[in-house]
C-alpha cells in the first residue's frame, strides 16, 4: 500500500464580502487530492482535502516542500503496523521533518490541507465515514447529529440594514437557530444599529452572534463589550489580536456572557495559551481552532489533549471554516458542533447533497471517508484534479 501521488492546485473562492480586517476579493484555497494504489469498488481511493477560508491556498508550500516529503519516503514508513491502512500520524511527522517549532506561519495550513485528504483516504480504505472511524478509534459513540450555524451578514458594497435583515431571515428559513454578523467593520453606532436589526427580524426564533475578527485594541473591545451587554447574545468572538491573551482576558471582566475565539491559532501550543493566559471560561466560552487551518487533525487530536487537561470538554468546541472535515470531527468525538456559510465559499463548504438543516442540526449521511462523493458540486472539482 503507498501513495503515488501528491495534486495540489489552488482555485479562486473570491466574493465581494468584508469583515473587519479584511476582504475576500482575492481570496483562494488549496485544493488536494492524494492518490493511492488501493482499489475499493473498482475504483483508485483518492482522498481529497482543501483549506479554509480566510487564508490563501498554500500551492507554493505543498509543491516544494510537504508533497516531495511524503512522496520520498520509504512507502512503509507511512503505514500502520499491521499494514492495513495509511497512518496520518505517521504521514505528519514525515511532512514536518526539519521544520523548527514556533512561528508557525502558513505552513500549518498547507499541512492541514494535506492532512484532510490523508484522513479521507484512511476512512475510504476503512469503509466508513470518517466519524465513525474516529469514534471507533476513540472507543466512543459517534453522534450523526450535528449542531451548525449560519455564519454571514458580512459588510457588502451597498447593502444596508434590510438587505442584512433579509439575509438572516434566508438562514431561519433554511432551518437556523443561531446565526452570525460581522462587526467592528464601521462605527460603534452603526453596528449598534445593524444589531438591533437582525434582532429585530430574527425575534425569540433564533439567537445572534458577532465576530469582530480580531480588529479590537483593548479600548476598543471594551467599549463594545459594554455596547453588546445590552443584548441577549450567543456569543462576542475574536475581539483583539488573536495571540493577545491578555487583551481577551482583560475583556472577560466587562463581558459576563460567552465569547469565543480560536480560528487563527493555529498549534496545540498556541492554544495551550489561550487557555492558559487568555481567561477562557469553560463553563460558557467556546473555542474555534480550525483543523484544516492548523495542521490538520493529527494536529487537533493534541489540541483535545490540551483541552482535557485544562479541563475543558470538547463540546465547547465549534469548529471554524464550515467544511465536511470538522463535521466529521464534531460527530465522532463530541465537539460541540460546526460554523456553516449558507452562501458562500462554494463548492467547498456545505454538506452533502439531500442533507437538511433542522432545528439548528443535521444529520451526517453514511457516506465512507469525509463525504465528499455526496457533494456533486464538489466531487466533480475534485475529480477534474485526480481520480
Ligand atoms: O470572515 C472570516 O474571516 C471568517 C470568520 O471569521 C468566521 O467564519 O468566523
Ligand atoms: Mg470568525
Amino acid at each position: 500500500m503507498r501513495i503515488v501521488d501528491v495534486c495540489e492546485v489552488t482555485k479562486p473562492i473570491a466574493s465581494p464580502i468584508r469583515n473587519a480586517y479584511i476582504d475576500f476579493s482575492k481570496m483562494t484555497a488549496s485544493l488536494v487530492a492524494v492518490v493511492t494504489d488501493v482499489v475499493k469498488d473498482g475504483r483508485r481511493v483518492v482522498g481529497y482535502g482543501f483549506n479554509s477560508n480566510g487564508r490563501y491556498g498554500q500551492g507554493g508550500l505543498i509543491r516544494e516542500r510537504f508533497k516531495d516529503r511524503i512522496l520520498q519516503a520509504d512507502p512503509n514508513s507511512l503505514i500502520n503496523d499491521a499494514g492495513t491502512n495509511l497512518d496520518p500520524h505517521k504521514i505528519w511527522s514525515t511532512m514536518m521533518m526539519n521544520e523548527k517549532p514556533g512561528g508557525h506561519g502558513e505552513r500549518s495550513v498547507a499541512v492541514g490541507t494535506l492532512d484532510m485528504a490523508v484522513w479521507d483516504a484512511v476512512a475510504k480504505i476503512e469503509d466508513k465515514p470518517l466519524f465513525r472511524h474516529l469514534a471507533d478509534m476513540k472507543g466512543r459513540e459517534a453522534n450523526p447529529k450535528v449542531f451548525v450555524y449560519a455564519a454571514g451578514g458580512y459588510y457588502y458594497p451597498g447593502k444596508d440594514n434590510s438587505a442584512l435583515r433579509k439575509e438572516m431571515r434566508g438562514y431561519l428559513d433554511r432551518g437556523y437557530n443561531v446565526v452570525k454578523m460581522k462587526i467592528g467593520g464601521a462605527s460603534i453606532d452603526e453596528d449598534r444599529g445593524r444589531i438591533e436589526s437582525v434582532l429585530e427580524e430574527i425575534g425569540s426564533e433564533a439567537k445572534l452572534a458577532v465576530d469582530a475578527n480580531g480588529r479590537f485594541d483593548l479600548e476598543t473591545g471594551i467599549a463594545y463589550a459594554k455596547m453588546l451587554r445590552d443584548y441577549p447574545l450567543f456569543w462576542y468572538e475574536e475581539i483583539g489580536d488573536p495571540l493577545d491573551y491578555a487583551l481577551q482576558a482583560a475583556i472577560s471582566e466587562f463581558y459576563d456572557a460567552p465569547m469565543a475565539t480560536g480560528e487563527n491559532l493555529f498549534s496545540h501550543q498556541d492554544a495551550r495559551n489561550l487557555l492558559r493566559y487568555g481567561g477562557m471560561r469553560s463553563d460558557r466560552d467556546f473555542l474555534q481552532f480550525d483543523c484544516a487551518l492548523s495542521y490538520g487533525l493529527v494536529e487537533y487530536l493534541r489540541t483535545l489533549d490540551v483541552l482535557r487537561q485544562f479541563g475543558w470538554s470538547p463540546s465547547r468546541c465549534i469548529p471554524h471554516g464550515g467544511h465536511q472535515m470538522s463535521l466529521n470531527i464534531a460527530a465522532g468525538l463530541g465537539l460541540g458542533g460546526n460554523e456553516s456559510y449558507p452562501d458562500l465559499f462554494q463548492p467547498y463548504g456545505g454538506f452533502p447533497d439531500g442533507v437538511e438543516v433542522i432545528d439548528g442540526h443535521i444529520t451526517m449521511p453514511e457516506l465512507p471517508g469525509i463525504g465528499f462523493e455526496g457533494k456533486s458540486d464538489l466531487i466533480k472539482v475534485m475529480r477534474e484534479l485526480a481520480e
